[in-house]
């Protein structure tokens, strides 16, 4: 049998009134909401609705009151989310408010659960479909409405193999299927809000939190020259302490797992790097070893510098297990939680601590990204980001966005219920305009001015692109295969109009897992002159030399450039 929520496993029957639908009554909804729901479910027909609500502003609600008039008339809903597993809120709420079957697929189904899964979304009798990015590709008989939760998400994007994006593939699907499409989120990917801001999706907002919360207040901390404890600063402690005092919980965020980002020998400046990759070596201490978290190599902790033997190495900053290790010191007597990927990989380890987290009872919980997801923490007052200033200064030109999405849906954590919340961001350069336009105006300043950063140097969205990507086991071999191939069409073609390329270059971390990567970029001002000209390197790969030598991959629209 598939993983199937249905409160009563009986046989399927279609229902049609509230009474047989609904397990409990919806909320009364607020004017925005309203109008939301409204605009969505009319027409019945194609259109998107990008619903930009800040966080705790009721987003899901609207879509659950969406569904159930979709199920009234008998038709199904598929609604993408970023992480199942990590929010078991969302499924519950699905199960709390309606009777019908409602069915979740994610990749820990079995090749049998998904088939039935499959089938039973087929033959209608799912009436709710809940799933990750493959979700999108679930057989529907009766098709009423996709949506696709947080659509900033860039797990949506299936970045090996079969390269797709679900938000992407859901525009199509719904246009297909003649069905209204949702994306909610508080913070727009630059893809949609251009969408939005040109017309193509109808753009609606929520504007205030709904129920009693309120919206957070952020105050920068300036952390140049302060004497930091595990990435902490002395005024941070002091807000932690109070917070505890008013006993309320704590939510710190840092997006670096392991105790430390690097080993450094204190006599010659010697790093521990993985011999495989052009990076450097994590230092973990729960279990104690080294790891790379490109290839994943690990290795154990060295006793002596590889370079010049000296025996002082030290951990150079501080990652999730170092700040743990410092708030239990400081505050011996309070639960600390560490949410990261390493903390969370054995079975229940992550339900026990969302069971500790909902009691209520003071807690701090220090974790990554995986801390950024649609939790509900009616108890968390004060959210602090221990280094806003990651991905400030990325090479890759999402790098802004993505931080600001990060920073806005950490903070969203914060005061959701009846107490009011605070966001505390440790950064260098409190001045920075896009840090202070983030928090002085939010998040829709801060998308718009970035957009026209984008226009006028000519990236995505306004211009598209496509990476193509090669990696060989001898230094050289990919960049020659892809030399090769640019040689080849410039030589003997007329390259489409409106096209330029970049490369082949070195990949920004040129060696991974052992082999040596290059990359080629194509910029294409329209999307068909770009895949003619896509086409025409397809044809050249496949009578290359050289294509056995190399992997190579083609990925139009990437999300990084690694
Ligand atoms: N109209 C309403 N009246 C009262 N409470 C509401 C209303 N709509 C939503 N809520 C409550 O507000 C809280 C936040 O709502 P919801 O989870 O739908 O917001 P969201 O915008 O999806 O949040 P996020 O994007 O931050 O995850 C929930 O506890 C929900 O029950
Ligand atoms: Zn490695």
């Amino acid at each position: 049998m598939a993983e199937s929520f249905a409160s009563h496993p009986r046989p399927y029957q279609v229902a049609t009134d509230s009474e047989t639908i609904l397990k409990e009554a919806p909320l009364t909804l607020n004017e925005e909401q309203a109008l939301a729901l409204y605009s969505l479910l009319n027409p019945s027909q194609f259109h998107t609705l990008l619903l930009e609500g800040v966080t705790g502003s009721g987003k899901t609600e609207v879509y659950l009151q969406a569904i159930e008039a979709i199920l009234k008339e008998g038709k199904q809903a598929l609604i993408l989310v970023p992480e199942i597993g990590l929010t078991p809120q969302t499924l519950s709420r699905f199960k709390a408010r309606f009777q019908v079957p409602v069915m979740a697929l994610h990749s820990g189904l079995t090749d049998r659960q998904r088939l039935d899964a499959w089938l039973m979304a087929r033959d209608g009798s799912a009436r709710i479909l809940i799933g990750t990015r493959s979700a999108i590709f679930t057989p529907m008989k009766n098709p009423g409405i996709i949506i696709v939760d947080e659509e900033h998400d860039p797990s949506f994007k299936q970045q090996e193999g079969f390269r797709y994006h679900a938000r992407d593939l859901a525009v199509l699907r719904a246009k297909k299927e003649d069905i209204p499409l949702l994306l909610t989120t508080a913070t727009p990917s630059l893809e949609s809000l251009h969408n939005a801001l040109d017309g193509r999706y109808q753009h609606l907002h929520l504007r205030q939190r709904a129920g009693n919360a309120s919206t957070p207040k952020f105050k920068f901390l300036d952390i140049r020259g302060e004497a930091l404890q595990a990435g902490m600063a002395p005024e941070l402690i002091h807000h932690i302490r109070q917070h505890l005092s008013a006993q309320t919980q704590v939510l710190i965020f840092l997006n670096r797992r392991g105790f430390s980002p690097s080993l450094i020998c204190h006599d010659c400046g010697a790093v521990n790097e993985c011999t495989r990759c052009d990076a450097r070596m994590t230092l973990h201490r729960s279990p104690a070893h080294m790891h790379c978290h490109h290839c994943d190599r690990q290795t154990p902790i060295p006793k002596r510098c590889h370079h010049c033997h000296s025996e002082d190495l030290r951990p150079s900053g501080a990652g999730t297990e170092r700040t743990e290790e410092q708030l239990k010191s400081l505050f011996p007597t309070i639960p600390v939680l560490r949410i990261d990927r390493d903390s969370t990989s054995r079975k229940h380890a992550l339900e026990n601590m969302m069971k500790q987290i909902h009691t209520g009872e003071p807690c701090i919980m220090i974790g990554t990204q995986m801390l950024a997801k649609g939790h509900h923490f009616p108890k968390v007052t004060l959210v602090a980001v221990l280094d806003a200033d990651a991905g400030l200064f990325s090479a890759d030109f999402r790098g802004m966005e993505k931080t600001a999405q990060l920073i806005l849906q950490v903070a969203g954590r914060a005061g959701r219920a009846e107490l009011s919340g605070e966001v505390l961001l440790q950064t260098h350069h409190p001045d920075h305009p896009m840090l202070a336009a983030l928090v002085t105006q939010g998040y829709e300043a801060f998308a718009k001015s970035e957009l026209v950063l984008r226009q006028g140097a000519g990236l995505p969205p306004f211009h598209h692109h496509a990476l193509i990507r090669a990696e060989a086991s001898r230094q050289g071999w990919a960049e020659a295969f892809l030399r090769s191939i640019r040689d080849a069409i410039e030589t003997h073609l007329s390259l489409p109009q409106g096209n330029h390329w970049s490369g082949p270059f070195p990949s920004p971390m040129e060696k991974r897992a052992g082999l040596f990567r290059s990359q080629m970029l194509i910029q294409g001002r329209e999307r068909r002159h770009l895949h003619a000209l896509l086409r025409m390197i397809m044809h050249e790969v496949e009578h290359n030399p050289m294509k056995n030598k190399v992997r190579w991959s083609i990925d139009v629209d990437p999300i990084d450039s690694y």
